[in-house]
């Protein structure tokens, strides 16, 4: 099992620290996400591991080694960092032939990324004429030709229709059940939900957080429920003897926090109480992740005179 180590990880473009001394592990076996704000320094962080780029100080591994050191590279790190890279004047076919060529990859593999990524029966077909969403599909297909342990995907869902999206979704879910380690970055906190075990989110370079994304949600999206009754001030009794907080009422409508809607609907049926309604409602998690890099943007929109 091979994972990626970062260790106080250090670009400096000029005066601007891209990543700042960011310690981290990419483990195997999970999808992790990756976010942060425009320019917090993800695809920096994608380059230095690749090897693209190097860094001011500190180190990133690839299963303990730097990628230049890795006997074959494109059999241990498969990634996707620019849908466009593919001459457009190549067919699919082509571009995959000679990659594969290129990194001794049986030619075989080739047929089964076209037929993975769903590109098979646009494989002779140039480039050029492919959809945002067909060159995302053939970076994907790229990524994956050498069969890698490890993967690194910035923004793969970019470009993808619904049905794409929950096809790379399947994917990525996929091969981390198949042992990989897989680093997918992303803008969007609901989306990367679906998919990632583990979140990792940058602002400015920095790490911000680094943990798995079950925790995330539980810890950002409190349980509240909205509840009316046909009694509120004798549901609002039987709830508060129950240990949980309630607000509102005026209407009949109550909040009650730290509860779920079988909770809340058991007390009311053990109090003979009719309910009329009953939702739970949860934080929007999207909202957590802005609030926590709410002042690590760094091209914020100013907020309009006098708000
Ligand atoms: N080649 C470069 N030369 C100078 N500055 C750079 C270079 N590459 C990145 N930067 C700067 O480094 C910072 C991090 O950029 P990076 O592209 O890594 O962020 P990102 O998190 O991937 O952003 P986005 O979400 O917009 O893709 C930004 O301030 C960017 O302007």
């Amino acid at each position: 099992m091979i994972g990626i180590d970062l260790e106080d990880l250090t670009k400096e473009y000029g005066g601007t620290r891209a990543v700042d001394r960011l310690t981290l592990s990419v483990e195997p076996g999970r999808v992790t996400g990756f976010l942060g704000p425009n320019g917090a320094g993800k695809s920096t962080t994608m380059r230095l591991v690749l090897g693209l780029d190097r860094p001011t100080a500190g180190t990133a591994t690839v299963g303990g080694r730097p990628y230049a050191a890795l006997r074959e590279p494109l059999r241990t790190v498969g990634a996707l960092l620019d849908p466009q890279a593919a001459h457009g004047s190549r067919t699919a076919l082509d571009h995959l032939r000679f990659l594969a060529v290129s990194n001794r990859i049986p030619d075989r593999r080739v047929d089964e990324v076209l037929r993975d990524t769903g590109l098979a029966t646009a494989a002779r077909r140039r480039v050029r004429t492919f959809s945002l969403g067909m060159r995302q599909r053939l970076g994907i297909a790229a990524a994956l030709l050498g069969d890698p342990a490890v993967l690194l995907l910035d923004e793969p869902a970019n470009g993808l229709d619904p049905e794409g999206i929950v096809w790379i979704r399947e994917l990525l879910r996929r091969l981390a059940r198949e042992g990989r380690t897989v680093l997918v970055s992303s803008h969007l906190m609901n989306e990367t939900a679906t998919f990632a075990d583990h979140l990792v989110v940058l602002g400015r370079g920095r790490l911000l957080t680094d943990l798995p994304m079950r925790d995330f949600i539980e810890r950002h999206s409190d349980a509240r429920v909205r509840v009316r009754s046909g009694d509120p001030a004798r549901l609002r009794a039987a709830l508060l003897t129950g240990g949980y907080a309630v607000t509102g009422g005026d209407d009949g409508r109550l909040v009650v926090e730290g509860a779920e809607a079988a909770q809340v609907g058991a007390i009311a049926a053990r109090e003979g109480i009719a309910i009329l309604e009953l939702a739970d409602e949860r934080a929007s998690l999207e909202q957590a992740y802005l609030a926590l890099t709410a002042a690590e943007t760094e091209f914020a929109a100013a907020a309009p005179k006098g708000a």
